[in-house]
């Protein structure tokens, strides 16, 4: 079930046996992988999704029962082709944004130069990782944004998009700052902290709440967080979490926390907060979960909910108020005689004109405040950026709005991945690709990053792509 060479779209290979009947296919090309609109409306996007490409791309082949699955179809491909396919390995080279990194719409995360036959194979699996996680950690960054240091628990599995999305959803939301999931596969597989509480059904197969409880303790007397709403959150619940929180204490032991799960999470968490304190059970936590997204984290704050931990599934696993990313993966220069020369594709709508030719995208930092500027997206010959020539930054929509930058930094973005098909890349464990989001941020005004109404991010064009550009568009609409 790993064979993934056929996790593609028919069109592709139907290109590819088209390349290969004209003898094109070796021919090389680039292309760039990006996203046009944020989605939730947000400022940014986090982006996700390089540690299951790495994977998919080093173990890129087709098995025997995937070329005989292919000979049967009813397009007819040649034997021949399909010997071609039975050695296709991955030759190319990829360049790519690190997992973690803050990204903005019309910029390249991923550039992938190859032979054509290689680079259409893997463009549908490759937008369907990097669109699926980016989106996640992107609405996990946006709860994270509200939950500031509070805990943050991913509960989504039992609603998530079967079972993929389910572990790499929970990776994407633990990259952008959560610090548990639910999925022990997940946890097995991607080294990230697991958490459990438990589920009404615990209650309920006790004769009593009260017998639950102290049984749950007696079991797991170092992990006890009890879910109090199964009857009646204040009168049953709490009273009962209190008596078996005070009998673990005779034994030397402390209850972690109370879970609340149904109900006005800010009135139930205010009073039992009130209950606990008053037991002396001041380092009793309170958890909440049900249908929780940074939304209604911003209310419940509002309203001085007493919540220290906040369990969030389905509206984050499943991205619930806005479930794609539109990436795009969209050829920008192919081999005509030996060299690579740019190619366009135009369109009545401007944001979807396509830019030209092998690209590098820099993150122009001010260097009196430490933040970023603008992203700088310049043909890869150009070194200006790099040599610290003044930079005039202007809208690729709106060229006159410019300005004249003197004192910054210009960090690459874009690192070497595959080069010649070999992996050059030293794949950073989660943990410092969640560090590495997490410095990241601090390098953006607030403006950019507010939950609603954010401020645009400027990402500009060089002048000589630009001009490149207009070239082009110029030469086609003749
Ligand atoms: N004080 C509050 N302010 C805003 N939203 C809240 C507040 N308390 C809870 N919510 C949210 O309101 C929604 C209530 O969900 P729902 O209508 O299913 O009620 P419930 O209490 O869970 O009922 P049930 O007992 O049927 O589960 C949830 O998304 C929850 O997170
Ligand atoms: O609400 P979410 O953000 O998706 O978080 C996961 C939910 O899963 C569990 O509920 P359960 O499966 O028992 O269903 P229910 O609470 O919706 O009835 C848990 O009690 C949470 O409420
Ligand atoms: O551990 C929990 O409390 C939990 C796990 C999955 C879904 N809901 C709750």
């Amino acid at each position: 079930m790993n064979a993934l060479a056929l996790h593609t779209d028919k069109y592709q290979i139907n290109m590819m046996y088209a390349h290969w009947a004209n003898g094109t296919h070796r021919n090389r090309a680039v292309f760039d992988m990006y996203f046009r609109k944020p989605p939730f409306a947000n400022g940014y996007a986090v982006f996700a999704g390089l540690e299951r490409v790495v994977r998919y791309v080093q173990e890129l082949r087709f098995t025997e029962e995937e070329l005989d699955y292919l000979a049967g179809q009813e397009e007819g491909y040649s034997p021949d082709f399909l010997e071609v396919l039975r050695s296709l390995r991955f030759t190319g080279e990829i360049y790519s944004v690190p997992e973690g990194t803050i990204v903005f719409p019309g910029e390249p995360l991923m550039r992938i130069e190859a032979p054509i036959l290689e680079a259409q194979l893997i463009e549908t699996a490759l937008l369907n990782f990097v669109n699926y996680q980016t989106l996640v950690a992107t609405k996990a960054a946006r709860i994270k944004h509200i939950a500031g240091e509070d805990g943050l628990l991913e509960f989504g599995t039992r609603r998530a998009q079967e079972a993929d999305a389910a572990v790499w959803g929970a990776r994407a939301a633990y990259l952008a700052g959560f610090h548990a999931t639910s999925n022990l596969r997940a946890g097995m597989l991607f080294g990230i902290p697991t958490k459990g509480t438990h589920a009404h059904s615990w209650v309920q197969m006790h004769d009593s709440e009260s017998e639950a409880f102290d049984r749950f303790a007696a079991a797991l007397p170092d992990q006890v967080t009890l879910l109090v709403d199964t009857y009646d959150t204040l009168r049953s619940g709490v009273p009962n979490a209190i008596r078996t929180a005070k009998a673990m204490e005779a034994r030397g032991k402390r209850m972690q926390a109370i879970r609340l799960d149904s109900g006005d999470l800010a009135y139930l968490s205010k009073r039992a907060r009130a209950m606990l304190d008053e037991a002396g059970l001041s380092y009793v936590r309170i958890v909440a979960s049900n249908d929780l997204d940074e939304h209604i984290l911003f209310d419940l704050k509002a309203q001085g909910a007493r919540i220290d931990t906040w369990g969030v599934g389905t509206k984050l696993i499943t991205a619930k108020d806005d479930p794609a990313l539109g990436g795009v993966y969209k050829l920008v220069a192919r081999e005509q005689a030996g060299i690579l020369k740019p190619v366009i594709k135009i369109s009545a709508n401007p944001e979807k004109v396509t830019t030209p030719g092998a690209k590098e995208v820099y993150r122009i930092i001010n260097r009196q405040s430490g933040k970023a500027i603008a992203d700088y997206i310049a043909s890869v010959e150009e070194t200006d950026m790099q040599e610290g020539k003044p930079l005039r930054l202007f809208d690729p929509i709106h060229p006159y709005l410019q300005q004249e930058v003197g004192e910054y930094e210009a960090i690459p973005l874009l690192q070497p991945v595959f080069q010649k098909g070999k992996l050059v890349y030293d794949l950073p464990g989660i943990e410092h690709a969640r560090a590495f989001h997490r410095e990241g941020l601090r390098q953006f005004w607030p403006e950019y990053l507010r939950r609603m109404n954010p401020e645009k991010y400027p990402v500009d064009l060089s002048p000589n792509l630009w001009q490149m550009r207009e070239r082009l568009l110029q030469a086609h609409m003749r």
